[in-house]
């Protein structure tokens, strides 16, 4: 029988995962079930056979799987309201929350369950996602149906616990440096003579180019870098440019950055 899928708040995220469960035919929309408080929004998911409402213990109690996509603030008082539905013989738990800790929800539910952190990027929405998981009491047929479900919605990585914020900074915060980097080409672009919309096609494109090429190849940058640098040629002067104005040591300052401010503030 179909494993019947929850998703505890139907927001960007939670709705983008339903969407790609659907459009991989990872499952049928009748197994899913989505919620939030004003179910409004999820009208088009429920237009394609999704379960939509906002009763959260009715949406648990039809589901094996449950995916907590709410924010961190919500969390807490959420679970403790669903800990009389939930059995750790039946349910498995995804939560795909920023900052919250395999025991933070031990400390709420017990130290039964079965957890999986998950921590996918925007990229889900068009089922483009890196998802770095980690798993917590689990066997080897949840495992497999975790790693399949976020499969259907990008590549995953399955990492220990301790660098899921590590992740979040490489992979989720990660979307909106490579944002940046576009936007930066895009402005120069149009500073030596494309209009806006050519400039942003090209910037983009080339950037996807430049990332299948590893992904592919499996190759290491530098030496597609060494492909493209013609000696005394335009592409080096540039590079080694951008490099005296600090751009790899900026990239990797805010990285840290990033990082920093999760493990102090979160
Ligand atoms: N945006 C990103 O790049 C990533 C976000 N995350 C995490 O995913 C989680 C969700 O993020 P978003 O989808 O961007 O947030 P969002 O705010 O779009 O979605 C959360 C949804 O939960 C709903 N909600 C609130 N209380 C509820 C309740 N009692 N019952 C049911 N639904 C309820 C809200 O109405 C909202 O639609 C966050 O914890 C975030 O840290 C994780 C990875 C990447
Ligand atoms: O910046 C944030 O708070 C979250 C973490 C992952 C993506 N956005």
């Amino acid at each position: 029988m179909s494993k019947k899928i929850a998703i505890i708040g139907g927001g960007n995220l939670g709705s983008a995962i339903a969407e790609g469960l659907i459009n991989s035919g990872f499952t049928k929309p009748e197994n899913i079930v989505i919620t939030k408080r004003n179910i409004v929004t999820l009208q088009p998911l429920e237009e394609k056979g999704v379960m939509v409402t906002n009763d959260n213990k009715k949406a648990v109690e039809f589901a094996d799987y449950v995916i907590l996509a709410v924010k961190p603030f919500q969390i807490k008082e959420i679970l403790e309201y669903l800990k009389p539905s939930l059995d750790p013989k039946k349910h498995v738990l995804v939560s795909v929350i920023t900052g919250i800790w395999v025991k933070d929800i031990k400390e709420i539910l017990g130290e039964e369950f079965t957890l999986f952190r998950a921590m996918p990027n925007t990229a889900i929405a068009i089922q483009q996602s890196i998802t770095c998981i980690c798993k917590h009491n689990a066997n080897e047929e949840q495992i497999k149906f975790v790693g399949d479900l976020f499969n259907q919605l990008g590549k995953t990585v399955f990492i220990e616990e301790k660098l899921m914020d590590a992740a979040t900074v490489l992979g989720a915060c990660g979307t909106a440096y490579a944002m940046r980097y576009i936007r930066a080409n895009i402005q120069g672009g149009i500073e030596i003579g494309f209009d806006a919309a050519t400039a942003s096609l090209i910037a983009a494109q080339t950037v996807k180019g430049a990332a299948e090429l590893l992904l592919t190849k499996h190759t290491h940058p530098e030496q597609e870098i060494d492909k493209v640098t013609t000696p005394k040629g335009c592409t080096i002067a540039g590079l080694n440019e951008m490099e005296h104005q600090g751009f790899s040591s900026s990239l990797i300052k805010g990285v840290v950055t990033s990082y920093k401010k999760i493990v102090t503030d979160m």
